[in-house]
């Protein structure tokens, strides 16, 4: 790694200084082009208030993405080619030389200074390697201290004599302290993370990752990728984060920003099938039941139980005469439409045009000539809408799964060779609410109730979904993700070890055929970035209990040191407040992560000592630097220090022993710089 040394800094042949001095012109450029934005005069424009109003909104925002942040440095890297690039691969510009950082900046001409970390030209910088070092001669990745641009570290991957080297910048980077939310990895992507952010926008990839292998930082590079190479069709068609929990959701909305996407929606899968508040809970055999795919079909059968076939003709009277259709030509009708596969909404609306169609079929076969605004109105005729209301019936999904879950014969009717009379005795209401607004609908009902809205009008897709802590989904869950992205495409995330739900996946290939994506790639992740190899090595004792066909991660990070397991002698709760003291020694965020059960006994605990604390989701600050986080929320947060209470009540929060220990798991790869583990009962077996 080079510094600067003083004499030559001053003469301005020292090459950090060069480096120094393109990074003050490229700030210099990237403000003249926020003040060009800034200056651009709406009076100008013409058009209805609503298009300056939109015009305003997206000047806004190009203003905001062209905010230079003082702690994120311009430009992370440099890659010099051995040839000269052409234009349309390198945003414009040309020549051998290129930085890249995480936003175009250009000069007054118009000039690259910096290129997009997603443009064509800066993919070498991920993947050249010395075995394909991809036309780049040098790979120059720089170091920043406080803003300031302080080193730089050369590969010359063409050189032979040169030997492989650790990365000294790449090392420090994985290693700063975590403070806040997520923040993005753009300066340091590695070769097979970059593989999948960048993998075509029209196919599905699906990452098994274990524990920190980067798999959330992965799925968001990629979206900010996919936002590149397809702006236009993305940003008409939207694109989607789901997370598992709101404090997962405000963990990580920060990195898209940063990278200056502003226009990703986030949401939990909750949050997308709002169509009835949930406020109720269910047992887990029941929601076990609710979330399998069967009750998919046994919807299908709900949705179009209304459907009746007719036993009279529909006669329709215009002027003097009378034409009728038969009642068997109006159950072929209906049994046509029953027998498509198009939504029962579009087809009550096919019905009427598809019976005057038969109508001005007589017609003709008499010598009129009628036309289109003839076979509107015979739609329109009471007698057609009479026979569409009898027998092809509107149907309201609110009402029908209310009526599903209290009416045993109708359930038992829709059930039948589906589901066996145990089960339907599960998910049937003990006592059911009369009506569905004052029904205390569960998480699992309320994606009921969108499978019978999406069978009545088609769900509409998004042009990419990114589907994150995946492996707790249940297949009626995948299939409400699948409906917004069916003409789209997705990228699922998760791992099988970690899953915590009765439903939770077991095999992804089924997992994606739910989703309707079964040509997606699978692609695994192994190396570590998060948890330190000691602290890995010892969570990965439960591999063979919770998910046995999973081998374990590595780790990028030795750290020794960095796990304690403790046997508690004295007072266990001051013990444990004294452990979270101690880590508050340390630079960087602390968790102290305990059974759901036992967080009020830490909260007051924590609060009598004056240990100000947090929730998940919630921003520390200088004075809170302790999360307390319930066992159930820590999935996919990490703090630089965990402390970890009492295992086994960990373990025993969970309804089964499996998921007791993956909770224990996700608890225990929560850490980034060291874990303690204290203990007063005997820890579970593997562990002890
Ligand atoms: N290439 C990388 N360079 C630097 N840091 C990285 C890299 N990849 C991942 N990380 C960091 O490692 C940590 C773990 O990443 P992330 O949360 O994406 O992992 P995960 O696989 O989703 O973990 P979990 O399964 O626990 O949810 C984060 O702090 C992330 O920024």
């Amino acid at each position: 790694m080079h510094s600067p040394t003083t004499d030559a800094a001053a003469a301005g042949t020292d090459p950090l200084q060069r480096e120094r001095d393109h990074l003050a012109s490229s700030r210099a450029a990237l403000r003249a082009m926020r003040e060009d934005v800034e200056s651009l005069d709406l009076r100008d424009v013409t058009g209805t208030w609503v298009s300056a109003a939109v015009l305003h909104n997206q000047i806004q925002q190009r203003i905001a993405a062209l905010a230079d942040l003082a702690h994120t440095p311009l430009f992370f890297g440099r890659l010099d080619y051995l040839h000269a690039i052409s234009e349309e691969l390198a945003e414009g510009g040309t020549g051998e030389r290129f930085y890249i950082g995480r936003r175009h900046v250009h000069d007054a001409d118009g000039d690259p200074m910096v290129i997009d970390w997603r443009a064509p030209v800066s993919q070498p910088f991920y993947r050249a390697s010395r075995k394909d070092p991809m036309d780049v001669e040098r790979r120059r990745r720089f170091g920043y201290t406080a803003g300031e641009l302080t080193a730089y570290e050369d590969e010359h991957l063409t050189d032979p004599a040169e030997g492989d080297t650790r990365s000294a910048l790449l090392a420090a980077e994985i290693e700063k302290p975590r403070v806040g939310p997520m923040r993005d990895i753009v300066a340091t992507i590695q070769p097979e993370q970059d593989e999948i952010v960048r993998a075509d926008v029209s196919g599905t990839v699906c990452v098994q990752g274990a524990p920190g292998t980067g798999k959330t930082a992965v799925g968001l590079h990629r979206v900010a990728y996919l936002l590149y190479a397809h702006r236009e069709r993305l940003a008409r068609t939207g694109t989607l984060v789901i997370g598992p929990n709101n404090s997962f959701l405000q963990y990580i909305e920060q990195v898209l920003p940063a990278l200056g996407e502003l226009d990703v929606a986030q949401a939990t899968v909750q949050q997308l099938v709002g169509h009835v508040e949930v406020r109720g809970e269910d047992p887990a055999a029941a929601a076990l039941v609710k979330g399998d795919a069967r009750m998919a079909e046994v919807l299908k059968r709900a949705v179009r139980s209304g459907i009746t076939l007719p036993t009279e003709p529909c006669v329709v009277v215009r002027g003097a005469r009378r034409w009728r259709v038969p009642a068997y030509e109006l159950t072929g009708i209906i049994e046509e439409l029953q027998g498509r596969e198009i939504r029962y909404g579009a087809a009550a609306e096919a019905l009427p045009q598809r019976i005057a169609h038969a109508v001005l079929v007589k017609m003709e076969q008499s010598g009129e000539a009628p036309d289109d605004r003839v076979q509107d109105s015979v739609a329109r005729n009471t007698a057609v809408k009479a026979v569409v209301k009898a027998c092809w019936p509107p149907a309201d999904p609110v009402k029908l799964v209310h009526r599903l879950l209290s009416d045993a014969d109708f359930l038992a009717r829709c059930a039948d060779g589906l589901l066996t009379e145990e089960e339907q005795r599960t998910i049937l209401w003990e006592k059911p609410a009369r009506s569905p607004r004052t029904t205390r609908w569960s998480a699992a009902d309320a994606v009921l109730v969108d499978e019978a809205t999406d069978l009545v009008q088609r769900t509409p897709s998004l042009g990419h979904v990114v589907l994150d802590e995946a492996q707790d989904l249940s297949p009626m869950q995948y299939r409400a993700v699948g409906r917004r992205c069916s003409t789209g495409s997705a990228t699922v995330l998760g791992d099988l070890a970690q899953g915590t739900t009765p439903w939770a996946t077991t095999d992804w290939p089924e997992a994606l055929r739910h989703l309707g994506k079964s040509d997606a790639h699978i692609e695994e992740l192994t190396q570590g970035f998060r948890v330190p190899e000691e602290v890995i090595a010892y969570a990965s004792r439960l591999l063979p209990a919770i998910a046995p066909g999973l081998a374990p991660a590595t780790s990028v990070r030795e750290a020794p040191g960095s796990l304690t397991v403790r046997r508690v002698t004295g007072d266990h709760v001051t013990e444990v407040v004294a452990a979270c003291r101690a880590a508050l020694g340390h630079e960087g965020s602390t968790g102290l992560i305990a059974a759901d059960a036992r967080i009020p006994l830490f909260a007051e605990a924590l609060a009598e000592a004056g240990l100000p604390f947090v929730e998940p989701g919630v921003e520390t600050t200088a004075e809170a630097r302790l999360t307390l986080v319930p066992a159930s929320l820590a999935k996919g947060l990490e703090y630089d220090y965990v402390v970890l209470d009492e295992p086994a009540e960990v373990v025993a929060g969970e309804p089964d022993e499996r998921t007791g220990l993956r909770r224990l798991y996700v608890a225990l790869t929560r850490a980034v710089s060291g874990l303690q583990v204290l203990h007063s009962a005997p820890l579970p077996d593997r562990l002890g």
